[in-house]
């Protein structure tokens, strides 16, 4: 079997003296779509902003476990967080999109990082907005505000700016809840196109979205008041499960 491209080690998350996430193990497959279900407040966002240090933005957060990325440590000195990130992108909830041109917002994060000759910057922004499937909608208007641009078309901009830096995973969190139902659909549609090159880890809420686009699945829950990761599998299996209580009254009350 192919090794995982991630792995958590007893993965735990504090805040204080509260445990929101305790000892998760985890083995995420390359260029497939893990899914994270879980109740709200479970710890499913803590866990996937874990994955690329990004919870260390958190001042009260503090980690210890493990994350393995091509089977090296990510939580460790000789790690960039910056890098890390570029390599492991994220893409929000809500579209996160800056007062600047469409052009600009999509190298935002090859600027920042400087490893993409000025040079090659158009042409690795057409590349990444032919990626979020947002190219033929502004290709005639790049140098126009992106606040312009509809919700959904913003938050296939933010992906496009994640896609710019070249990222072997993109970590998703809720990326459709702010959405529509026609722009879920372009964004599920996505999610099984960019598997193709890149590996998917995503919150979702949506139990019809974990079954249509994940190949495998963790289930979120609380039990003795910490969130942990309590079922994981194929999505078939973790959805069918029955041995589990939290996964089955999670699953009854969606
Ligand atoms: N910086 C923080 N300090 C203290 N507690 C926090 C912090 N961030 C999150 N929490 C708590 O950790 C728990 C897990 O939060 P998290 O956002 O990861 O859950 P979730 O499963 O993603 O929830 P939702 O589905 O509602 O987004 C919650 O109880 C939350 O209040």
């Amino acid at each position: 079997m192919a090794e995982p491209i991630l792995q958590t080690q007893k993965l735990t998350v504090t805040a204080g003296t509260r445990t929101l996430v305790r000892e998760a193990n985890l083995s995420i497959p390359e260029k497939k779509v893990f899914g994270f279900i879980g109740p709200s407040g479970a710890g499913k966002s803590t866990l996937l902003k874990s994955i690329n240090r990004l919870v260390e933005l958190t001042p009260n957060l503090r980690v210890t476990g493990q994350v393995l990325f091509h089977g090296k440590p990510v939580y460790g000195s000789g790690t960039d967080p910056d890098a890390l990130r570029a390599r492991i992108g994220i893409l929000f909830q809500q579209p996160v999109v800056f007062p600047k041109s469409i052009y600009q917002n999509v190298i935002f994060g090859v600027k920042h990082l400087g490893e993409i000759p000025r040079r090659e910057w158009p042409e690795a922004a057409e590349r990444a907005l032919r990626e979020a499937a947002l190219w033929n909608e502004v290709k005639d208007r790049l140098k126009q505000p992106a606040l312009r641009l509809s919700v959904g078309q913003q938050q296939r901009l933010c992906l496009a700016r994640t896609l710019a830096s070249k990222p072997e995973v993109v970590l998703m969190d809720e990326p459709t809840s702010a959405l529509d139902p026609k722009s879920t659909e372009a964004i599920e549609e996505l999610m099984l196109r960019l598997k193709e090159h890149h590996t998917l880890v995503v919150v979702t809420h949506n139990l019809r979205q974990a079954r249509k686009v994940a190949d495998e699945l963790a289930f979120v829950g609380v039990r003795d008041g910490v969130g942990q990761v309590l079922c994981t599998g194929t999505a078939e299996n973790v959805l069918g499960n029955t041995s589990v209580s939290e996964l089955e009254d999670f699953l009854c009350c969606q």
